[in-house]
This record gives C-alpha cells, structure tokens and sequence, in this order.
C-alpha cells in the first residue's frame, strides 16, 4: 500500500531525509519514530504531495507520488503536526467545507458528517463554532476532516502532541478504531510507548536516516538480545537469585521486591526447563511470565548506536 524507494530530500547545505526505504501492507499500522529534526515531518509531507523529492521514489496504492500526486491525494488522509482550524465556523460546517473541497455529492454529505463526528464522538458539538472546542476535541475534529472522503491510508503528524493525558487516551482509542477499519496508517511521535500497543510496525529514523525498521516484536527481540523473565517467589528472595544465577540460558538476576527479573537466551523449551529446574530445588513460585520489552529502551539503544 505505501512502497518508499530511496526517498531523500535536500534542503540547502542539508540532507532532511537520506535515501529512505520503506514497504508497508494495507492494514499495516507503522509507527514513525524519531527525535526533533529527524525527518519525520519531511517524509510525511513528500508521501502527502506537498513536497518534492530531491530523488527517490514513494507510491501510495502503486500511484506515484510526483507523477500524480492528484490521484494520491484521494487516497490519502493527512494530518499535519501543525493545523490551522477556522475558528468562526461551526463543526458541521467546517467538515462540510472539505467534503465540498474532496467534491462529496451534496446529497451524501450530511450522512458522511455525522458519521465522522460519530467516530470521532463529537457528534454533541456539532452545532457549536470550532473556537468553543478544547483542544483535544480540535484535533479530532481535525481528525474527523481527515477521514471526511474515506481513504485508504492515513498519514498522522503527531497527533497526539499538545494533549493531556486523558485526550491522548481517547485519540488512541479513536486510532485503534481505524485500525479494525483496515486503514493503513503511518503515525509519527517521539514519544514511543505512545504507540506502542497498536502499531504492528516501527521504524526509527536519525538525521534523516532510517536505523532500523520492521515488525514490532521481531525488532524488540533483535535489540532486546534475549527476554526477560519475571519470576515471583513465596520465601527468601536473595536465595532464589542465587538458586537460579547458574541455571542454563540465565545471564544475569536481579531482585525488585519480591520478584526476580531474569535476563534468558533461550527458545520456549528452554524456558519450560528453568520453571521445572527451579522447582525441582525447590523453590516454591507463584508466578512466571516474560516481561515486555519496553520501546523506550529499544530507542535509546538504537539511537545510541548500540544496534546496526
Ligand atoms: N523548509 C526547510 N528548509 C530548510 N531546512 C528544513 C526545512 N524543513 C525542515 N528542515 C530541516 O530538516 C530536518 C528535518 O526536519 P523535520 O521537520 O522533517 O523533522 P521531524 O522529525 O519531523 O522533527 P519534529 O519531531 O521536530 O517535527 C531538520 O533539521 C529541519 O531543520
């Protein structure tokens, strides 16, 4: 659904975005991460038609993104990190303005507004003026102009900057919606576990280059080098993580409370084996599970140069 073939683009004396490669699959969810200035925005926009490349190639739906970039702006849904909203209108008629701008039949658009404002559930301020909103609500409604004609991918600018914390758990919850509706989506954040939880591809970009890229869990395990365990034990803690330091695949125990978190290099059978050999020394355990890796540390691993 959206294919990035050395995609760069130069402004003066630098290089924004470094001969970028990217394939996605319609209904792939792929989070954009990356610190300020890394070149997120850049991309996005290029893949949105508003800016050309210096070189490379991106296609949306097999339509090439320079050749015509008409017929990829109707497939596309693109918020921007920075919108302008028009303060002196009502919702219903700012969502009706851009449904009349995507050339909607006029006949269609009421249904099309509600249904948006339904999805974005502002359908109780949809005869308010846009200035009464608060800004969570602004930006779904932003959202809400951003689905108006139905398309395919959806390209997200850091939504959810500016929000509080509640605002941003409803625009996930709003995103996990689009997810079930087979959208394809690119989102961008600095903020990584913000997008942990429904993006089933990340990539992570530097100074315009991509440092790496794929599915979710396999770059967890990469970076991660290993699982780690959580282990909780009834009985004293400190002869636990003795008890288990020398058991095979262990590479490291730490105690938190009344839990061990052991670093483990093996396979599930490997695993099965450490429950019944710590067992067999009797230990008594209450509890024994893999822990997630967390992206944070994914990121600050990566952006360390710590991964290839
Ligand atoms: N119009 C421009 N002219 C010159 N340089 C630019 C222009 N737009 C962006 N840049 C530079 O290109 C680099 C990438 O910027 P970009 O906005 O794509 O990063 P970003 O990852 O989206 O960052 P942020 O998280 O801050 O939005 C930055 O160094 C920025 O200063």
């Amino acid at each position: 659904m959206i294919r990035i073939e050395k995609l760069r683009k130069e402004y003066k004396g630098l290089t924004a975005v470094k001969d970028l490669d990217l394939n996605l699959e319609a209904g792939d969810i792929f989070g954009f991460i990356g610190p300020n200035g890394a070149g997120k925005t850049t991309t996005i926009k290029m893949l949105a038609t508003l800016l050309k490349p210096s070189s490379g190639k991106a296609y949306i739906d097999n339509v090439d993104v320079v050749a015509n970039p008409e017929a990829v702006r109707e497939r596309i849904g693109y918020m921007p990190a920075f919108f302008g909203i028009y303060d002196d209108m009502r919702v219903w008629e700012y969502l009706d303005f851009f449904a009349s701008a995507y050339r909607l039949p006029r006949n269609d658009r009421p249904r099309i507004i509600d249904d948006v404002l339904n999805l974005t559930d502002l359908i109780g301020k949809k005869d308010n003026y846009v200035e009464e909103l608060s800004t969570g609500m602004k930006q779904r409604l932003c959202l809400a102009k951003t689905l108006i004609h139905d398309p395919k991918v959806l390209l997200l600018d850091e939504p959810a900057s500016g929000l509080d914390p509640r605002a941003r758990i409803e625009i996930k919850e709003l995103f996990k919606e689009l997810k079930a509706m087979g959208k394809t989506i690119i989102i961008s954040s600095h903020i990584l576990p913000e997008l942990a939880d429904f993006c089933n591809k990340v990539g992570i970009i530097e100074r315009g280059e991509m440092l790496i890229s794929g599915d979710v869990q396999e770059i967890m395990s990469q970076v991660a080098g290993g699982k780690t365990l959580e282990i909780r034990i009834l009985g004293d803690i400190e002869t636990a993580a003795e008890a288990t330091q020398s058991l095979p695949g262990v590479r490291a125990v730490r105690t938190v409370d009344s839990r061990l978190h052991v670093d483990f290099n093996g396979d599930l059978e490997a695993q099965a084996d450490l429950n019944r050999l710590l067992v067999e020394k009797g230990l008594r355990i209450l509890s024994f599970s893999e822990q997630q890796t967390d992206l944070e540390d994914i990121f600050m691993k990566v952006t360390r140069g710590l991964v290839q």
